[in-house]
């Protein structure tokens, strides 16, 4: 069963047409909210290319949360779309337009219109650390092996 929190939305594109559907689940139970582009003309982006894209919101998460920024994978496989700093990071403190950055990591242009589904957006818990400085750090069996010290 998921918890809830209630979580503060500006639409920012109401003098525009109104039309855009805020941030909101597809199914009972995802993970995230999926987030439309607030594009008022087609954006095509070319291979290669990375575009912050607006979403038409803003939003007030309270404090000891965030919202992670993530690709849907539907638009990941089909047509090689990205989100060039996946996850984005909306921080608590933030109150401006919550923004895309898409990359086109295919090999053909891809046309984005008004209302597409870009994005989704999974609200999670933070814990911040207190730094605590010592002299030597706790022993493992792993110690400093890493990145693929295990074999394949
Ligand atoms: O995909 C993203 C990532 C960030 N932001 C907004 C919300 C976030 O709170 C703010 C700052 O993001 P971040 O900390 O990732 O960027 P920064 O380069 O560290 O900027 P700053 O110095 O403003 O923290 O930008 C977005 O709208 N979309
Ligand atoms: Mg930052």
């Amino acid at each position: 069963m998921h918890t809830t929190i209630t979580v503060d939305f500006l639409r920012l594109d109401v003098d525009k047409n109104g039309d855009l559907p805020l941030p909101r689940y597809m199914t009972e139970s995802c993970s995230g909210m999926d987030i439309c582009a607030a594009l008022e003309a087609d954006l095509e982006l070319l291979p290669g290319a990375i575009r912050l894209v607006p979403t038409g919101f803003a939003m007030a998460l309270p404090d000891g949360f965030e919202a992670q920024i993530r690709p849907r994978s539907g638009l990941a496989v089909k047509h090689g779309i990205g989100i060039i700093n996946a996850p984005g990071t909306i921080d608590a403190d933030y109150r401006g337009e919550v923004k895309i950055a898409l990359i086109n990591l295919g090999a053909e242009p891809v046309t984005l219109k008004r209302g597409d589904r870009i994005a989704q957006m999974v609200i999670q818990k933070v814990w911040q650390a207190r730094v605590n400085v010592v002299e030597r750090l706790g022993d493992t069996d792993r110690s400093a092996g890493g990145f693929g010290h295990t074999g394949r």
